[in-house]
């Protein structure tokens, strides 16, 4: 083929032609990556996408620099899935290409030239730029394009480079391995070559008479291989058991009695303990996996719907190990790593090194080794946040998306938005792999689509163990109140059962949804409150560290000592957070250990781990946090939930307020009574007969998800509609102002009048300096939505055209 489309890392539209160079025609391939020249200036490393023969010559298309890889590096099916997310969400394929790859994968300027020893350079025949570049390899070894640059002009480098390609004087980054550097670690080992252990041992003993340390590493060697003559002992392990050094290791080396080598190593470690089986499954259990590979037998994949502690966990092990089995791959897609300890233990325990994990908190070099084993198949299983869903799978038999109503897989904050539970769906598709969405409180949209059967709706309604469900009480704050009831924020009722708990060696839980321990700072003589100098929010007070943080962008700054607007020292706090309610807990309970567990607390390195095992000892009485408690904890001696002011959660402007605050109080209320079946939780509120809380109590699924949908019905939400929001972004309120007006007009030019709102100011007018406006779009979700998104687009490239508006930054967010 003699023309390539490129995907390039950049937030431009569609693909890029370029020439596929006569060297590289039998070579090339859809998935590959190369090196391109673009818009003169600068090299960037791009996917092919396509490859064709035919072309129009509008344009001369420039020539690919290099090809980078021996065989395709992305898939097939992965080429196909980022076109639909470009497609679904709106995007540009160069922003799902910069997302998807570690970054050492996609070097762009600063790709490396390095200087190949294999020739000789005859240095006469050489222009001024190539000896100028080779002069500085000399000195330098590796360059990126942007150092070059300091000394070649930018429209040369390309020639130059290439000239010295041809030449063999040099090569750019050529593999992932160049680039990244495996890390290797040091092992130890008997020198069996030159010692005959079974004459010689008592004499090489002896001779190390004198030198008693250096004997006794020996004999530890020794002893570990004889022990266990198959495994490689580390060095560090001996260091470690022994407390030896380096100089004892070197003295052995030297006496030629133990020799030092090294393997490559993954720099993740991985389980190497005993392997583990699951234990067997209930008879409800069995049940719902019968319907699973029922389901799976008719091409439909499968919403399990089990409530609290029910063994979701038992049922996805048991499918991923019909896979393994089979020899295909799986993915287990989690909300978040770091609070998802027991899963992942028992994982490990099963699957030892084939398991693989793929995260967020990953450093690029470990990023890519995970990357390596997906793609050379060395790893059966994967657990991963949403960006996992971009590894080069070759051979994924099922994907599991393990608590799909979290808020995480819906994370707004990346280059674009995504809802990676929906195109964990469509993955699926193009693997023609299996999928299962599970959780206690399914989303209201994957609940319609199992009503409809677009999903198969599995059911474990019982606990593991016939342990009851908890049971709920709502308290009346104003009652409490009026009967003078209640301490600060607990009414009697509330202190006497966590009391009762206390007495009974039983742990409890306090959820608070709100960090920090007061909302707002607010001067009592003039009104005023602190907002953050960077967006449009006031910022909230944290006690522990006596400072004012903006919960959107991380600003701080200090607590004013009196009122930077009248001077006035009479400074008061409003609004109740986490931080408050933890310290009226500690007054109340003096006698107990009371801990927190929120995003503030959680910041120090193995907070979370250390607490946890607090937890799991018993030696945390009371536990407050927020919602961060709700997931993962899986103990057996939680028996009471308390949430004293459960009204925050309800008030909160957005369409999924009472969505997310039935499953948070439902999630939190899981951890209680998980073996003993005496959960109790109950619920503070000035408003008892609200239907959230009724629907609560009453614990009626269907008739829950019944009410939900109802609504979303009336007021026409999703799953109902279609809902695209628009946000627009300058650092000018004036320049966005315009701009969204202008987009607002082009949209009512072509799309009718009901299914825009807006443009209006965001919710939050400014954030990290930059102002905001949305526009939102309701569109039918019928057979004309193809037509509403063609016209969406054509608007887009009208708006595109505007020069003026060229420095406003436009995100799109489809079923946000
Ligand atoms: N078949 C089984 N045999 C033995 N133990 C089981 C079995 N099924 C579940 N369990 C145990 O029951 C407890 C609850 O199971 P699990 O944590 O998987 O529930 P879950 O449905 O994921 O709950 P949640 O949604 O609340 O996290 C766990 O401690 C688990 O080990
Ligand atoms: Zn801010």
């Amino acid at each position: 083929m003699q023309f390539a489309q490129i995907i390039l890392p950049l937030n431009l539209k569609g693909t890029f032609t370029y020439k596929v160079p006569a060297d590289f025609l039998d070579k090339i391939e859809v998935g590959m990556r190369v090196l391109v020249p673009f818009r003169g200036k600068k090299i960037y490393t791009g996917i092919v996408a396509e490859l064709f023969n035919d072309f129009e010559e509008t344009f001369v298309p420039k020539e690919i620099i290099n090809l980078l890889d021996n065989q395709p590096i992305v898939p097939q099916q992965q080429l196909e899935f980022w076109n639909w997310l470009s497609s679904y969400y709106l995007c540009n394929l160069g922003e799902i290409y910069r997302l998807a790859f570690p970054s050492s994968l996609k070097l762009e300027s600063e790709t490396y030239v390095r200087l190949l020893s294999e020739r000789t350079i005859d240095w006469q025949n050489l222009d001024a730029n190539e000896t100028y570049l080779l002069q500085a390899l000399e000195v330098r070894q590796m360059l990126n394009l942007q150092e070059i640059e300091a000394f070649i002009p930018k429209k040369e480098i390309i020639k130059t480079i290439n000239a010295l390609i041809d030449e063999r004087y040099i090569s750019v980054d050529e593999k992932i391995t160049e680039k990244y550097k495996a890390k290797e670690v040091a092992y130890l080992r008997i020198n069996r070559d030159e010692l005959n252990i079974k004459i010689h041992l008592a004499e090489v003993i002896s001779s190390l008479k004198k030198a008693k340390k250096q004997q006794e590493l020996f004999l530890l060697l020794l002893d570990k291989e004889t022990e266990n003559p198959d495994k490689p002992v580390r060095k560090s392990d001996i260091f470690d058991e022994g407390n030896f050094n380096q100089s004892q290791v070197k003295l052995l080396i030297e006496k030629k009695l133990i020799q030092e080598y090294y393997l490559e190593k993954y720099r993740i470690e991985s389980y190497e303990g005993k392997i583990e089986e699951i234990e067997e499954l209930t008879d409800i259990q069995k049940t719902a996996i019968l319907e699973i590979n029922q389901a799976f037998e008719e091409d439909k994949n499968v919403l399990l719907h089990g409530v609290t502690s029910s063994g979701k966990t038992h049922i996805y092990l048991e499918k991923i190990e019909d896979c393994v089995i089979a020899g295909e791959n799986v993915l287990l897609l989690l909300p978040e790593i770091a609070l998802t300890k027991q899963i992942t233990i028992r994982l490990e325990k099963k699957y030892g090194k084939k398991l693989g994990f793929y995260h967020n908190k990953l450093t690029d070099f470990e990023r890519v080794e995970v990357w390596k084993k997906i793609k050379n198949n060395e790893l059966q299983i994967l657990i991963g946040t949403r960006n996992s869903l971009f590894l080069p799978y070759e051979n994924l038999g099922l994907i599991i998306v393990d608590e799909e109503h979290d808020s995480a897989y819906r994370q707004r904050d990346q280059s674009f938005f995504f809802n990676a539970k929906d195109s964990a769906m469509m993955l699926a598709e193009f693997y023609q792999s299996r999928l299962i969405l599970g959780s206690a409180t399914p989303s209201l949209e994957s609940y319609d689509l199992a009503m409809k059967d677009k999903l198969r709706y599995v059911v474990l309604n019982e606990r593991f163990g016939e342990v009851d469900l908890p049971e709920f009480k709502i308290i009346d704050i104003k009652e409490a109140q009026n009967q003078k009831k209640i301490v600060g924020n607990f009414s009697q009722t509330m202190i006497d059962e966590i009391n009762r708990q206390l007495e009974e060696r039983k742990q409890t839980i306090i959820l608070h949804n709100r960090r920090g321990y007061a909302n707002v700072v607010e001067c009592e003589t003039c009104g005023h409150v602190t907002y953050c100098s960077n967006c449009d929010v006031v910022m909230t007070y944290h006690k522990a560290s006596n400072e004012l943080k903006c919960h959107y962008c991380g600003h701080r700054a200090s607590k004013p000592i009196s009122c930077p607007s009248c001077n006035s020292d009479n400074l008061n706090t409003r609004g109740i957070g986490v931080e408050q309610i933890e310290e009226e807990v500690q007054k109340i309970f003096s006698d107990s250990e009371v801990d927190r567990m929120d995003v503030d607390s959680m910041r120090k390195k193995f907070a979370y781990e250390k607490l946890y095992e607090k937890l799991e000892n018993g030696e945390t009485d009371i536990l407050v946090g927020t919602q961060m408690i709700s997931k993962g904890l899986d103990f057996d001696n939680i028996e009471l939930v308390a949430i004293p002011k459960a009204d925050s959660m309800i008030h909160v402007q957005d369409f999924r307020a009472e969505e997310r605050a039935y499953q948070l109080i439902t999630q939190v209320a899981g951890r209680a009574g998980r073996i003993s079946g005496k959960g109790k939780i109950l619920i503070q509120t000035y408003n008892p007969l609200h239907s959230v809380f009724e629907l609560i109590k009453n614990q009626n699924i269907k008739e829950t998800y019944q009410y939900f949908l109802d609504e979303r019905k009336k007021f026409l939400y999703p799953p109902f509609v279609k809902l695209i929001m628009i946000e627009l972004k300058h650092r000018k309120e004036d320049k966005v102002n315009r701009a969204s007006q202008f987009l607002g007009s082009i949209f009512r030019k072509y799309i009718p009048e009901e299914c825009i709102l807006g443009p209006e100011k965001s919710p939050i007018a400014r954030l990290n300096n930059l102002y905001q406006y949305q526009v939102l779009l309701k569109f039918p979700k019928n057979r004309n939505y193809r037509i509403y998104k063609e016209l969406l687009l054509k608007s887009f490239d009208e708006f595109d055209e505007i020069t003026a508006y060229k420095s406003v930054k436009k995100d799109v967010f489809v079923d946000f």
